[in-house]
């Protein structure tokens, strides 16, 4: 455990902070904002993508002001690694999707694997429309086979943790957003 922690640490210390607690928390007001011209009158199912996206699904879901329901799914293709692997499903949504306009929030939009996949599962699901918030867009050099609705920030290519997001596992409490350094 100890060198678990001080691994951890370090990991931090050689971290460069490059979205800060302040500039997050305007854009999620920002975000919630478009949003809500969008969605308010939809009495949308909110969906947040387990685990990544709960400091941010936190964070919005109190500026959202209108009737919506909640729930959650959990998918993962990243697990403790660097690079994504292949879709692992979690668990899919309690909630019956059918005839109902989705809002999936996550944390961050990288190759578009992950959220091509969650859209193409709740639209079989019977969903009748299908909208996504990304806290982070990733500026890839690649096309993605799907882009967000709704995007809060968009950052270059370098992994990023803290604000839900994991680097090895640890550090998804961190309050700002952190970059390996180059
Ligand atoms: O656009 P992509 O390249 O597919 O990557 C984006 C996905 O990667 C992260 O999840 P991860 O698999 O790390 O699971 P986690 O949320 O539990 O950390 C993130 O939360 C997105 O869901
Ligand atoms: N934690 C984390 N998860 C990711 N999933 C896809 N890209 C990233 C990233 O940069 N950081």
């Amino acid at each position: 455990m100890m060198l678990v922690d001080e691994k951890a640490r370090q990991l931090l210390a050689d971290a460069e902070l490059i979205v800060p607690a302040d500039v997050l928390t305007s854009t999620i007001h920002g975000m919630a904002q478009a949003i809500t011209a969008e969605l308010s009158n939809q009495y949308p199912l909110v969906l947040s993508v387990m685990s990544g996206a709960i400091v941010f699904t936190g964070q919005i879901l109190p500026l959202l002001n209108f009737p919506l329901d909640f729930d959650y799914l959990h998918v993962t293709r990243y697990n403790r690694a660097l690079q994504g692997g292949s879709i692992q499903w979690e668990a899919l949504p309690r909630t019956d999707l059918t005839g109902r306009v989705v809002l999936v929030l996550d944390d961050v939009l990288d190759e578009g694997l992950t959220l091509a996949a969650i859209r193409q599962r709740l639209m079989e699901a019977g969903a009748k429309a299908f909208y996504s918030a990304v806290l982070v867009d990733k500026l890839i050099d690649r096309e993605k086979p799907v882009y967000a609705d709704f995007v809060g920030i968009s950052l270059p290519d370098r992994y990023i943790f803290g604000y839900g997001m994991d680097v090895q596992g640890i550090w998804r409490n961190l309050p700002a957003i952190y970059a390996m350094k180059a």
